[in-house]
This record gives structure tokens, C-alpha cells and sequence, in this order.
């Protein structure tokens, strides 16, 4: 199968540090169907061998194990072209079909790694030039939208161009293999789905946790939040999958019309309980693995006297009768203690205790990062003897890196070989992405409309207090200070 892939930006920081080493990966592991080529397209004026030499040099920025010696990058460069063109100049668009049209690959995607506000007019030229045939793919890097209604319109001009099933919407977190593990978890495996309800799970807490801070994109960061950076997204993906239904069958829309009924579910925010249950918080100077680093307002790029959240912890329900009065708390943030991400499933405690002292309940968390793995903990005799045992906590610990030795593939490697095999299983349908829109919608309004409620924290804590009274209203506490 011949395909050609084109980068949209390809001078990008986002094409250069992460499609071009994640394609570079999957060319290393013979991964990369043969007959392909990769042409990168931006504003510069340059020859193909002019865009390799800065490529060559952007790689050496790219983890030691991950960079390419220069046997394999020569080799791996002879995939690569580059061509001019303006984005805004329909001419343009007309080269770039020509270039296409040298040889009619068999699959063709359009990976659009620039601003989303050059979406729409990318797709209108893609449409008026033709190239929207069924075996041209576009891939829609996040963010998709600000709002609803930037989401909404995005999706519109998509779907007036191409098929839905053309359209490859990017959550780079549902090409991590960790997330794969969660449906292995629950549809591979027969064990836990009787447990998987109310009855059994007290609450499920989903922590996206950096230690990073926003870097040199403050003015990028400034304009979007963590709730729309984190929790719109990956966040609320990482839910769908925890609560979902089983799907009939691995399809791709099976899957994803599951994924949306959770979303539907969602409990919906007015403005009380945006007061209530979402806490917003904005990182402080602090230290971070032993390093002071500082607070928000004087990262570089950052507007003064800026209300942009760097935290969000929150408290939603899914109301169905699988779920009904399960808390699920979300939470994300920058500058935090660890980068940690985790889903934490709370069981409930035993419903009576012949064992005297610890009767505490089992949990299974679900690692993410940095490792990938799961732990299930569990109560034990240690054994010593007398005539009351006491029960200690232990558990069993399941490393993925361990148990698959071998090259796991990434996120990005993950999700570009699929767009290119056509699969869309871990790409997000626009009712499912306009679905989250609609739920995280009355947070925006409300804090636009009240702009007191955002809360310093230490950088290098767990966020504000307040994230910590948001668990312990219901009696729980955070994974760490279990
Ligand atoms: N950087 C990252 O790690 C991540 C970025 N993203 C998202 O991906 C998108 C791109 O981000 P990033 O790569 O950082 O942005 P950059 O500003 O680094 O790159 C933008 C790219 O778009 C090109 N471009 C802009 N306008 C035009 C035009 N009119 N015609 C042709 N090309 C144009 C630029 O080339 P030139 O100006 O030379 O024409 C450049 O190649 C953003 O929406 C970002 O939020 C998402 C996840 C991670
Ligand atoms: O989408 C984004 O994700 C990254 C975190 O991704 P990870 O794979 O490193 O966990 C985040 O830093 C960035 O702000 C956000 O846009």
C-alpha cells in the first residue's frame, strides 16, 4: 500500500519534536508501510535538502535512545520532501495537488499541525481543489476549537468537505498503550466487569498531574487553561473509557456511540455547583524535584495580572444506573509534586471486618505515567501468629515495560500508523468532541462571569486546599494521602 503524508506545518514545534521522531520510531521498527513518502509544507521557501539539514538539526534535540544515528537518518530523510505553500493562497492548494497527483498513492493524509484557526480554511481549499477523495484522510491535531461554537463550526466546514469517516480527530492520549490497557483491562478480561458498578466502587479519581511548568508558551497557555488543555480532552477521554458500557464489537463507531452516551451522562454544572465542585488554581514560586522555579505570572510570555487556571480538580457524577452516585473526580495541573497520571478505582471497604485494626478497602489503580502498569491493592496476613491476625496492605503490582519487553510503540507512532491504515478506533468522533464541549461549557460562563475564584498554589504541591475539601466533603481523600 503507497501513501503519502503531509504535514500541514511542517516547520512547527509540534511537527519537528513530536510527528517526525514518532514517524522516525516507526520507520526504525519497520513499522512504516513501505512506498511512502512524507512531504512537509509551510510558508519558507526551501529545497527538499535544505528542509533535512534543519530537520537533521531539530533531531538532536530528541531523547539520546530516540535520536537517529546518521546512517538512519539518511536513510529515513529520503522519505521526506518539502514543499512551499501558503495556506491562505487556493493556488497553492493546486501544487500541492499536482505534487499528490505524481504518482496517486493509495491513501493520502492531510495531518493539519498548525493553529485550529486554520482549519476551516484549509479544509473549504481542500475541498474546492478536490482533495477530499475517499482516500484522503485528514488528521485535526487538538486543540479543536476554544468553545462549543469554534468546535461546532470547525466540525462543520470538516464534514461539508469530508466523510466523517475521513476525519481523524487527534486525543494524543488514546494512543497511549496504557490507555489500550484500559480496554484490555475491561473487555479482555472477565474479572472485574461484575465489580465494575455502584455497588462495588466507591468512587474513581482520574489525575493528570505535570511537574512541568507552561515553559516559553505563555501567551499560547495564557488564551487556554487547563480546562480546556486537559480536562475538555484527555480528562474526560480517560472517563469514557473507565465508565463506558462493553461495546459490541471493537468497530470503531461501536466504541465511540459507548463513549458518547458516558458523555451524555454527565451530570450537568449550573452555577452553584461550579462553586461547589470545580476548584481552579494558579501555580505560585515553589520547588520542583529540589529546584525553585517560579510561579505563573512571571513564566515568560504570561500577561500581567492574568486569571488563567494552571489547575483544575472537579466533581461530576454519571448518571445512569451503572454509575448513579459514584463521585468521579478529575484532576490536572502544572508545576505539580510529580508528573503523575492515574486512574484510581476505590473500592468499597468490606462490608463487616472480623479482622481487628486495618479494614482498608481495595484499589486498583491504573498507571499511566511516567510508568505503565497496574497495581491492585489488596489486605494480607502477615502471618505472625496469636490469636487475632492482623492484616497489613500489599499488592500486586503488573509492569507492562516488564511483562512486554519488547519496543512499545508510542502515542503519536501509534496514532499516526493508524491514520495511515485507516483505522479510527483512537480518534474522537466530533459528537463525542462537541459532546465535551457542551459539559465543560457552564464552568467557562461561570468563571467568566466570577473571576474570584481562582486559588494560589505552591509549585510542587498537590494544588490548592481546596482540591483536597472537594474529596474529603465525601468522606475520601486523593490517591497520595491514602
Ligand atoms: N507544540 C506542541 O508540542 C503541540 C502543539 N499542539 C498544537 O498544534 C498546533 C501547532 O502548534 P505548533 O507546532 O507548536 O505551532 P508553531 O507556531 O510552531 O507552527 C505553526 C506552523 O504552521 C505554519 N503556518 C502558519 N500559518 C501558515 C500559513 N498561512 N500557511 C502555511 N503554513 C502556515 C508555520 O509555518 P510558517 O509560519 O513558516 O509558514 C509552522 O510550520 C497548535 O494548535 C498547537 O496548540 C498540540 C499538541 C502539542
Ligand atoms: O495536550 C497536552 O498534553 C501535554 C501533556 O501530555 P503528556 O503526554 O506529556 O502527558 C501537556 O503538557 C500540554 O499542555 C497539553 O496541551
Amino acid at each position: 500500500m503507497s501513501f503519502d503524508l503531509v504535514f500541514f506545518g511542517g516547520t512547527g514545534d509540534l511537527t519537528w519534536r513530536k510527528l517526525m521522531p514518532a514517524l522516525f520510531q516507526a520507520f526504525r521498527h519497520g513499522k512504516l508501510p513501505p512506498g511512502g513518502r512524507i512531504l512537509a509544507v509551510a510558508r519558507d521557501d526551501q529545497s527538499d535538502e535544505q528542509y533535512r539539514v534543519w530537520l537533521k538539526e531539530r533531531f538532536q534535540e530528541v531523547d539520546t535512545p530516540k535520536r537517529p544515528s546518521d546512517e538512519e537518518f539518511a536513510r529515513f530523510a529520503e522519505l521526506i520532501f518539502y514543499r512551499r505553500v501558503d495556506l491562505s493562497q487556493p493556488e497553492h492548494y493546486q501544487r500541492l495537488k499536482s505534487w499528490l497527483g505524481e504518482r496517486n498513492a493509495d491513501t493520502v493524509v492531510l495531518y493539519l499541525a498548525t493553529s485550529p484557526h486554520l482549519f476551516p480554511v484549509i479544509c473549504e481549499q481542500l475541498g474546492a481543489a478536490g482533495l477530499n477523495e475517499p482516500h484522503i484522510r485528514v488528521v485535526l491535531e487538538k486543540p479543536l476549537g476554544h468553545d462549543l461554537k469554534s468546535a461546532q463550526e470547525i466540525n462543520r466546514v470538516v464534514r461539508s468537505v469530508f466523510d466523517e469517516n475521513q476525519a481523524f480527530r487527534i486525543d494524543h492520549y488514546l494512543g497511549k498503550p496504557s490507555v489500550q490497557n484500559l480496554m484490555a483491562l475491561r473487555f479482555g478480561n472477565a474479572l472485574f466487569e461484575p465489580l465494575w458498578r455502584r455497588e462495588s466502587i466507591a468512587n474513581i479519581q482520574i489525575t493528570l498531574a505535570e511537574s512541568i511548568g507552561v515553559g516559553t508558551r505563555g501567551d499560547f497557555y495564557d488564551r487556554t487553561g487547563a480546562l480546556r488543555d486537559m480536562i475538555q480532552n484527555h480528562a474526560l477521554q480517560l472517563l469514557t473509557m473507565i465508565a463506558m458500557e462493553p461495546p459490541s464489537t471493537s468497530d470503531a463507531d461501536a466504541i465511540r456511540d459507548e463513549k458518547l452516551k458516558v458523555l451524555r451522562s454527565l451530570k450537568p454544572f449550573t452555577p452553584e455547583t461550579v462553586v461547589r465542585d470545580v476548584v481552579r488554581g494558579q501555580y505560585r514560586a515553589g520547588n520542583v524535584d529540589g529546584k525553585a522555579v517560579p510561579g505563573y505570572p512571571d513564566e515568560v510570555k504570561v500577561p500581567p495580572g492574568s486569571r488563567c487556571e494552571t489547575f483544575v480538580a472537579l466533581r461530576t457524577e454519571v448518571q445512569n444506573w451503572r454509575w448513579a452516585g459514584v463521585p468521579f473526580y478529575l484532576r490536572t495541573g502544572k508545576r505539580l509534586a510529580a508528573r503523575d497520571a492515574e486512574i484510581v478505582v476505590n473500592f468499597r471497604p468490606a462490608p463487616h471486618s472480623i479482622f481487628p485494626g486495618e479494614n482498608q478497602p481495595n484499589k486498583l489503580v491504573i498507571k499511566l505515567q511516567p510508568e505503565d502498569g497496574l497495581e491492585l491493592h489488596l489486605l494480607a496476613a502477615k502471618g505472625t501468629g496469636g490469636q487475632h491476625e492482623t492484616l497489613s496492605p500489599v499488592f500486586l503490582d503488573l509492569d507492562f515495560d516488564k511483562a512486554f519487553p519488547t519496543e512499545r510503540v508510542g502515542a503519536y507512532e501509534r496514532l499516526l500508523l493508524d491514520a495511515i491504515a485507516g483505522r479510527l478506533n483512537l480518534f474522537v468522533r466530533s459528537d463525542e468532541q462537541e459532546q465535551a464541549w457542551r459539559w465543560v461549557e457552564p464552568i467557562l460562563e461561570a468563571w467568566g462571569r466570577d473571576g474570584n475564584g481562582l486559588r494560589g498554589y505552591n509549585a510542587g504541591s498537590w494544588g490548592p486546599p481546596a482540591a483536597s475539601a472537594l474529596v474529603a466533603r465525601d468522606g475520601f481523600t486523593w490517591s497520595e494521602e491514602q
